[in-house]
């Protein structure tokens, strides 16, 4: 099973935001009003169509130009949409609708499901451990798939009845798409195609489902907080004409990611920083809501293997460039990373080395 909190945590009481929505509109709770500093800011002017787009299809057949775009995206914004991708698009449309049936269960069906404080599967609000942190406009629903270690049965929905083999069938194809961009990704860093399948051994993948409920006074709340992802690569999936909500921090701006129809949205996570030596960058983002309009996102991490110790790669080390991390089991990072409320790109402190004289 993934790590889980050892003692127990006292969260308070969680207000589950559709319910809230439902039944008291216009009423935001104090817990999820955030304070001035954190609010959502009019967005930066820098538009999110420069957002580099990558197309698989044109990697899959060696393109350089595309290899070099990839490298470049990945270097230069930690963020890219990905088309020709390979997953069918009725598969992207099934995963979608089960999800917003889920969550259109009642309340009872879905705490069957129901999170256990401090943990982060099931049905509920992860990465809460006080009663005094500020809580997402956001419901969130998580499943560990790879390995079986990280699975948990009883978590799996039986309603709605495809659901959780709808579930099996994408995260396959969500795998496939990171071990052929981690592929193209190692190319563009002028490392063997296999660096990173070899080094990260079986990989951990989950999926999260994030429903964000319309909100009355969406600049007072966050959606999802800031944060980076744990993982190595995150393949990121907007509802089908959903209302822009995903931002990322840029030159300290926030960017909105304005979703391109049947594209996915992959981003770098802690583990590509690290084992680049933070060539490439596990860039902050966060979900941001609207008053009107709901919308959902279906997140897949991909991971190394919690027993695969990792650090900078040699390739990535000298005079010019000292090693700015340290060598961890990716086992103690996960269980740092879900111990701990997401705050900005704080978690990754835990590898982060002195850069004096530490070639
Ligand atoms: C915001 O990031 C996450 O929610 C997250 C969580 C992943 C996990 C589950 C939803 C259930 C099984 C355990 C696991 C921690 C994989 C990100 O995933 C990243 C973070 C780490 C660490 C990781 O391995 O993947
Ligand atoms: O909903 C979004 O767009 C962001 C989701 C996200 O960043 C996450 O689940 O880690
Ligand atoms: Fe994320």
């Amino acid at each position: 099973m993934a790590p889980v909190p050892s003692s127990p945590v006292n969260v308070g009481h969680i207000d589950d935001v559709q319910e809230l929505r439902k039944f008291k509109p216009n009423t935001i709770p104090e817990r999820f009003i955030r304070g001035v500093q954190e609010r959502p800011t009019p967005t930066a002017l820098i538009s999110s169509s420069d957002l580099p787009t990558i197309d698989l299809s044109k990697l899959l057949k060696g393109n350089r130009d595309e290899i070099l775009q990839l490298a470049s995206a990945c270097e230069e914004w930690g963020f890219f949409q990905v088309i020709n991708h390979g997953i069918a698009l009725n598969l992207l449309e099934s995963i979608e609708g089960e999800a917003m049936e889920f969550f259109g269960l009642p309340l009872e069906e879905k705490q069957k499901y129901r999170m256990a404080p401090g943990t982060v599967q099931g049905y509920g609000q992860a990465f809460v451990f006080s009663e005094h942190q500020k809580l997402d406009w956001c419901n969130m629903f998580a499943l560990g798939v790879i390995p079986d270690s990280i699975r948990n049965p009883l978590l799996w929905p039986k309603k709605p009845t495809n659901f959780s083999n709808t579930v099996e069938i994408y995260s396959k194809e969500a795998r496939k798409l990171c071990q052929n961009l981690l592929k193209y990704i190692a190319l563009g860093l002028g490392l063997n195609e296999d660096v990173f399948e070899k080094a990260f051994g079986v990989a951990v993948q989950a999926i999260r489902m994030n429903y964000y409920p319309p909100c009355s006074r969406p600049d007072l709340v966050l959606g999802l907080s800031p944060h980076s992802d744990g993982s190595a690569l995150t393949v990121l999936q907007q509802g089908k004409g959903n209302s822009v909500g995903l931002q990322i921090l840029k030159d300290d701006k926030w960017v909105p990611v304005q979703p391109l129809p049947n594209a996915l949205v992959i981003n770098i996570g802690d583990t590509m920083e690290v084992v680049t030596n933070g060539r490439y960058k596990s860039v902050e983002h966060r979900a941001v809501t609207h008053k009107q309009t709901d919308r959902l996102s279906i997140v897949t991490f991909y991971a190394p293997s919690y027993d695969i110790e990792l650090g900078p790669m040699p390739e990535f080390v000298d005079k010019n460039n000292p090693c700015k991390y340290r060598r961890y089991s990716h086992g103690e990072y996960s269980k740092h990373y879900v111990t701990n409320k997401l705050q900005g790109k704080k978690t990754l402190e835990f590898a982060k080395i002195s850069t004096k004289n530490s070639y």
